[in-house]
């Protein structure tokens, strides 16, 4: 039976992250997750990928860094490293559910997993480099603005031991690695797919045992390149990957592929006035790049309604969707269109895809200055890119000059 006031939530603050949180999603669905799926995003994704995260996720929620005054007492602008760390803690404030299961969008969830709503606030597994922690990407919680108060409290006084969300809930919910057994997870609710091997022997035991599979480490599955025709991973840059691992990458992408992408091509049929700079078109072998280009400035869906049911093989059917049936016909990708004068931004990614290879590039951006300005005055700041302090020494050094 469905329930209605629990939910599975993820996150995801931009459009590369937003693949991994589809497939997370769709992996949910597959599996028949009793609760609701909730994606929680922030303001640089894009309005293409929210729609397309409305057709996975039940409730897709922004969540605001700049408008929260708990986020300028933490003189955020001081950390800005902090910044996904907080939007994290941003779970807590979900109080229209009852209790919710985190998972971090570099998660796969291989069996249903239901059951960890049998445990209550903090449950975790151990993290593979240091088991006395348990490891942030898959936990259960109880919302509750007092706990998300005293999480930023507790930011806010100590800092995080590792600059990040895993640090500070370790040191907040410290009695994790010795109070109460029931909370500490099984290893199979979040084995980290690059570190099972250290102990191979337990990975023949109990690997096929697995219930979530996590990619944790600065390598993404999207990060890979995909064969459809081969259903695998290229091998080319992949040598180092060890096997099991490689099984793991492959079960992501073959859900990316059959279920993922023909969600771009049905909002494309769908949506064409929301998105009119849209166009689709069919490339050969080995073509190396495609791009997807929208004009739509994202209204910000509290709650965007989408379809609810598992959308495998959902490609509609026409010559501008992915068919996932016949990986020889000819495929098909979103292409580039330059977008109306005064349009909004561009997508944040590119879906690079032939006929026998797939890959999700992260797109730099030229902006004019216009934009520029405006994302500045909007608080969409890159800190560790162009508006890097050291970037902007160098302007006003110049401007002194
Ligand atoms: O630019 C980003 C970075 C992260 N995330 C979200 O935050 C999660 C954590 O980041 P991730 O790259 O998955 O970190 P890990 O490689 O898993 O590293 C570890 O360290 C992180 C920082 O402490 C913890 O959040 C993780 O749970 C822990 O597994 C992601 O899955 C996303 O849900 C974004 O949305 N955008
Ligand atoms: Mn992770």
């Amino acid at each position: 039976m469905p329930v209605s006031d629990q939910a599975f939530v993820t996150l995801a603050t931009n459009d590369m992250y937003c693949q991994g949180a589809l497939v997370l999603g769709q992996s949910l669905r597959n599996q028949r997750a009793t609760r609701k799926l909730v994606v929680l995003i922030t303001l640089q994704v894009s309005s293409l990928l929210r729609v397309i995260l409305s057709r996975v996720f039940d409730e897709v929620i922004e969540v605001n860094l700049i408008d929260s005054a708990d986020y300028i007492h933490l003189a955020f602008l001081k950390r800005p490293e902090l910044g996904v760390t907080l939007t994290k803690l941003h779970c807590w404030t979900l109080t229209h559910y009852t209790k919710c299961v985190f998972l971090d969008a570099d998660t796969l969830v291989l069996s249903n997993i239901d059951d960890l709503f049998d445990r209550g606030e903090f449950s975790a597994a151990p993290d593979p480099g240091w088991p006395d922690c348990f490891n942030s990407g898959v936990f259960v919680f109880q919302p509750s603005l007092e706990t998300h108060s005293l999480l930023l409290q507790h930011a806010t006084d100590h800092g995080s031991f590792d600059g990040a969300d895993q640090g500070l809930l370790n040191s907040f919910f410290s009695s994790w690695s010795t109070a109460d057994i029931h909370k500490h997870l099984p290893f199979i609710y979040n084995l980290s797919s690059n570190t099972a091997y250290t102990y191979s022997p337990a990975f023949k035991q109990f690997g096929s045992s697995a219930k979530v599979v996590h990619f944790l480490g600065s390598t993404k599955p999207w990060n890979y390149t995909y064969n459809p025709q081969t259903g695998s991973v290229s091998k080319e840059g992949s040598s180092l990957v060890p096997e099991q691992q490689m099984t793991f990458l492959n079960l992501w992408w073959t859900i990316y592929h059959q279920s993922i992408l023909p969600l771009y091509g049905s909002v494309h049929d769908e949506d064409e006035s929301t998105f009119p700079g849209h166009t689709a078109c069919s490339h050969g072998v080995g073509v190396p790049c495609a791009n997807s280009a929208h004009s739509a400035e994202g209204q910000c869906a509290h709650s965007v309604p989408g379809a609810r049911e598992p959308c495998a093989h959902s490609a509609t059917g026409s010559s501008q969707s992915w068919n996932a049936e016949d990986p020889l016909e000819p495929t098909v990708v979103v292409d580039e269109t330059p977008p109306s004068p005064g349009a909004g931004r561009l997508e944040d990614v590119n879906l690079a895809i032939s006929v026998s290879e797939i890959s999700i590039e992260e797109k730099v951006m030229e902006l004019s200055p216009e934009e520029e300005r405006r994302q500045w005055e909007e608080g969409r700041i890159d800190y560790m890119g162009k508006d890097a302090f050291a970037r902007i020494q160098e302007k006003l050094d110049r401007f002194l000059q």
